[in-house]
């Protein structure tokens, strides 16, 4: 047979993944070529992938980029020599098929050798391993173009990683590709297919969207205000009190969790913890933590491969047990308003009052409402500010001023500041620039076949919002790898109207997702964030502590990441702040 395409196949380091990336390819050729390579390397394993590159590396082909270029002589050429290549290397077929063997029976093999590192703390003793796959992602994104495709075991995913395309194929086509895939691991096990971050494109994805809105829109946000102030005033004070005035050093993280916690609490349940000792606090967190290692959106290999979902497997425990204390936390935390409504006491107006009123209505039941608190309780994260700012002290500097100027010392900075402070506006969108901790998003699938610009995106595949190389652009961000908040200070929008700017190129960043699926949580993510920034940076100077320098390379978690633990030096800057706080 002789086909004509134009494209480019890759190897991975990691057997068993392939890559296809077709330019400027009319349709049908383009698919001809899929289908042609796909049987030729199927047929020699994923192992060809690798031969293939060899070929690339020495040099048998003019141009790494333009592989395919004219007809298939060159792909008859090129089977030809697979075939060749792994009968004369037998002994190494064999000790490659070993390996994928193993990779294939265990998931945490996988994960370990390619998606985690061991990395140590400068006492060398182990701390918590986090991804590896970022820097290659983006890597192959310089390689391959602004979309590649590439298949993990079963599932054929799609990177995307220029704001245009995203723009085009998620919000112009967002009918198309605003479902979610039943990831074994995190739909299936984990949600048990009724969280509304991992429903398909459905009625019920629909129905629990709008009753998410209810607690969530601008409006609802407007009339829980009090709650976001009163929880970001708390932290401050718990951090001045727990750092002892500036005396000891304090890891922030939990503070700020609970921060966070304490405001979802509030809004789901009309509840929250009264200090960082209530047991809910440190089970709450270490659920979240949990998801998100458990819940990369390419990590996990029993997603992909069948047959490991019914093997004995740790990443199938993992998910199991996540799901029952899902349950038992919060469904159970369901179940006791819904028997002290019963009996008649006063339950404050909240998400779950919401939901057990509708709930015939609406068709919900018992596993529906504790997943969608759930997806609630483990959404919010945010950390790396506080990480990432005692490194900077020129940029503090430059805030207090700002602060000194417009709010002054004798009170608190409040909503109402925000847009008169364009500097720690500015850092804030920074933070969330360099540190997503969302880094992938959360992927979108395809519902039907569907060719933007002459490449062929098939039905069910995994879109990848690679907000990680979207985020440092060269030519978007000049020097994208440096902490510079003056790169937005002339960005005035908030993050939730910059989602909705015609230009999708003035965006200030991807972090809360795109298209129909975009974070509904964003309106109070963002005002719950400004109020905890901008509070520290007016009560406190930030500083390293001389022989723990804070590594931001590392990370903790998949899907969502967070600093690993760290401690700082926060100094109350000056002697009201603890009069301001009532604590005189
Ligand atoms: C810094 C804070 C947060 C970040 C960075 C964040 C980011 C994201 C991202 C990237 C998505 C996926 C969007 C997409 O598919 O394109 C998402 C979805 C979601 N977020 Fe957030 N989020 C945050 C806070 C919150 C909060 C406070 C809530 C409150 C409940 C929340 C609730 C949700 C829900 C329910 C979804 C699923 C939406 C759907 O699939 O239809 N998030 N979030």
């Amino acid at each position: 047979m002789v086909v004509s395409f134009n494209g480019v196949v890759s190897y991975s380091p990691v057997p068993n993944l392939r890559f296809y990336s077709f330019r400027n390819n009319p349709y049908n050729d383009c698919t001809a070529g899929s289908e042609s390579i796909t049987a030729a390397v199927g047929r020699h394993t994923c192992l060809s992938v690798l031969f293939l590159e060899e070929r690339l590396d020495s040099h048998l082909l003019d141009d790494k980029d333009t592989l395919f270029e004219g007809n298939a002589s060159a792909f008859r050429v090129m089977s030809y020599r697979f075939i060749i290549h792994t009968k004369d290397n037998y002994q190494r077929t064999f000790v490659f098929a070993l390996l994928v063997a193993v990779l294939l029976v265990s998931a945490k093999v996988w994960r370990v050798l390619f998606f985690t590192r061991f990395p140590v703390d400068k006492y060398g003793n182990s701390i918590p391993p986090g991804p590896v796959g970022l820097p290659i992602l983006d890597y192959w994104a310089k390689r391959f173009g602004p979309i590649y495709s590439l298949w993990l075991g079963n599932q054929l995913f799609m990177m995307i990683s220029d704001p245009q395309i995203v723009k085009d194929l998620m919000v112009t086509n967002g009918a198309i590709f605003s479902s979610r895939k039943e990831m074994f691991l995190k739909n299936q096990t984990i949600f048990a297919g009724r969280g509304i971050t991992v429903t398909p494109y459905n009625n019920r994805w629909r129905k629990h969207r709008r009753l998410a809105m209810t607690a969530l829109n601008p409006r609802a946000v407007d009339g829980y205000a009090h709650v976001l102030d009163y929880e970001a005033t708390v932290l401050i004070k718990e951090l001045l009190m727990y750092g002892k005035d500036g005396g000891v050093p304090i890891n922030p993280q939990p503070h700020i969790g609970r921060c966070s916690l304490n405001v979802m609490l509030t809004v789901t349940f009309g509840l929250r913890t009264d200090s960082i000792d209530n047991p809910l606090v440190a089970k709450a967190l270490r659920l979240s933590r949990e998801f998100m290692n458990c819940t990369g959106p390419v990590s996990n290999m029993t997603d992909f491969v069948p047959l490991l979902q019914r093997l004995p497997n740790c990443m199938v425990e993992r998910g199991k047990r996540l799901h029952r204390e899902l349950v038992e936390t919060y469904g159970g935390m369901v179940d006791d308003i819904a028997t002290r409504i019963k009996d008649g006491e006063h339950v404050p107006d909240c998400l779950v009052t919401n939901l057990l009123q509708v709930k015939d209505e609406e068709e919900l039941d018992y596993l529906d409402m504790s997943m969608l608190c759930s997806a609630f309780m483990i959404a919010a994260i945010m950390q790396w500010f506080s990480a990432l700012i005692p490194a900077h002290p020129e940029i503090q500097e430059k805030a207090h001023q700002e602060l000194d100027n417009v709010v002054g010392r004798s009170r608190l900075p409040t909503m109402d500041d925000e847009k008169n402070l364009p500097y720690i506006r500015a850092i804030i969108k920074e933070v969330e620039r360099c540190h997503n901790p969302f880094w992938l998003g959360n992927p979108h699938v395809s519902t039907q076949d569907f060719t933007y610009r002459g490449q062929f995106i098939p039905k069910d595949t995994v879109l990848i919002l690679n907000t990680y190389t979207m985020h440092h652009d060269h030519q978007r961000h000049p020097d994208p790898f440096k902490f510079n908040p003056d790169r937005y200070l002339n960005d005035s929008t908030l993050s939730s109207e910059s989602a909705n700017l015609p230009n999708v190129m003035e965006r200030d960043h991807w972090m809360f997702g795109i298209g129909r699926r975009i974070c509904p949580g964003i309106w109070v993510a963002e005002r719950e964030i400004f109020l905890v920034i901008v509070r520290m940076l007016w009560a406190f100077r930030m500083e390293e502590i001389p022989d723990e320098p804070i590594d931001l390379k590392e990370y903790d978690g998949l899907s969502g990441r967070s600093p690993v633990p760290f401690r700082i030096q926060m100094i109350p800057r000056h002697a009201k702040v603890a009069q301001v706080l009532g604590l005189d």
